[in-house]
């Protein structure tokens, strides 16, 4: 509570909360709507757009319970949809095809082919999240062959829960057996090798991760993302963000996973100055780029990293 009237908080709604509304219908992604993405301001502009267009300032800690109190609904909310998604009752989300068909649009995109390091959740079928197993098999399994930008072997970082106070680490890994679960049931890496070696940390690295695939209770397509509630990933990416800017990095690109029930209308996702808009979104209705270095990084070719 304390750390939550010590943010400076800005409510980044364009328009007012639709909280209270009942579940939002998914939103249909028609070429139109996607077209209209190609007409995003770049992603330098991306938060500054998004303050500017802020008219509402919360700096006090009872605009900011009711941040947290309307964030809290729309994980309820959309955990519900999620559960609906039932083999016995959902339609044709949450099964293997749409599982399949995200992935593939994740593993066919330029900016995925071409990154080297990566960061990404290993995905908890309880909490309903996109699979990402096909993805890491395929990162692992990849053999290195040089020359050939698309099957050059990727580095693998994924996310290790230290403890409650948002404290999350992206340690390597190289083998999926690597991996065992924590009291969450998530799979995730014990921080010293099979040889009794510290894992690498990617906050130590030597080197820029180019991509992260990130998890998430909820989106919409200006790039906002509610988590569960942990602050983890909010709190990493910055931490990562300003690391990368104190060694002259180029940003990661930020892309996160979801099905077509967890996209929402704008206004229903409330954020504060801690939220970290992501730059792209994948559903199995096709990648949806935000940012400008979404766009960018859209692009055929290979993408050249400092
Ligand atoms: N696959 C995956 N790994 C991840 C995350 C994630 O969201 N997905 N995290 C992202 O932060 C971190 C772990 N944080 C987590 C936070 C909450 C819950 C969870 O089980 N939440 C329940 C509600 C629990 C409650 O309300 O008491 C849920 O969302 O249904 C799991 C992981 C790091 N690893
Ligand atoms: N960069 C940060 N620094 C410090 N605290 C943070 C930061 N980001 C988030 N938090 C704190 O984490 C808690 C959860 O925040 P929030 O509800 O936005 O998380 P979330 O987006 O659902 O989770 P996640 O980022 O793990 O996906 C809040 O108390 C928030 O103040």
């Amino acid at each position: 509570m304390r750390r939550h009237v010590r943010e400076l908080v800005v409510a980044l709604m364009t328009k007012p909360l639709l909280c209270a509304s009942p579940s939002p219908p998914p939103i249909s992604l028609s070429s139109s709507n996607s077209l209209s993405f190609l007409r995003r301001p770049p992603s330098s502009s991306f938060a500054t757009m998004i303050n500017d267009n802020n008219n509402i300032k919360n700096d006090n800690s009872q605009e900011l319970e009711t941040i947290f109190k309307q964030k809290k609904l729309v994980r309820s909310r959309v955990r519900k949809a999620l559960k609906a998604m039932e083999p016995s009752l959902r339609s044709h989300e949450g099964n293997p095809i749409i599982n399949n068909a995200v992935q593939n649009l994740v593993l066919g995109a330029p900016w995925f082919k071409s990154s080297q390091r990566l960061c990404a959740y290993i995905s908890c079928s309880a909490l309903r999240e996109v699979d990402t197993s096909k993805l890491l098999s395929q990162i692992l399994e990849n053999p290195a062959q040089d020359g050939n930008v698309e099957m050059r072997k990727k580095k693998l970082y994924v996310p290790r829960v230290e403890d409650k106070n948002s404290h999350m680490r992206m340690l390597h890994i190289s083998r999926i057996d690597d991996l065992v679960a924590n009291s969450m049931d998530i799979l995730e890496p014990v921080p010293v090798d099979g040889d009794g070696n510290e894992r690498e940390d990617v906050m130590q690295a030597n080197e820029p991760v180019d991509l992260f695939l990130l998890p998430g209770l909820a989106f919409d397509r200006m790039g906002r993302r509610l988590g569960r509630g942990g602050g983890y990933y909010d709190t990493f990416i910055k931490n990562y963000q300003e690391l990368a800017k104190a060694r002259n990095w180029e940003q990661p690109l930020l892309v996160a996973l979801s099905y077509s029930t967890q996209i929402m209308d704008e206004g229903v996702i409330p954020v504060t100055q801690n939220d970290v808009p992501v730059d792209a979104l994948v559903s199995s209705t096709g990648v949806i780029p935000i940012s400008s270095a979404a766009l960018d990084r859209s692009e055929i070719g290979p993408h050249k990293s400092t």
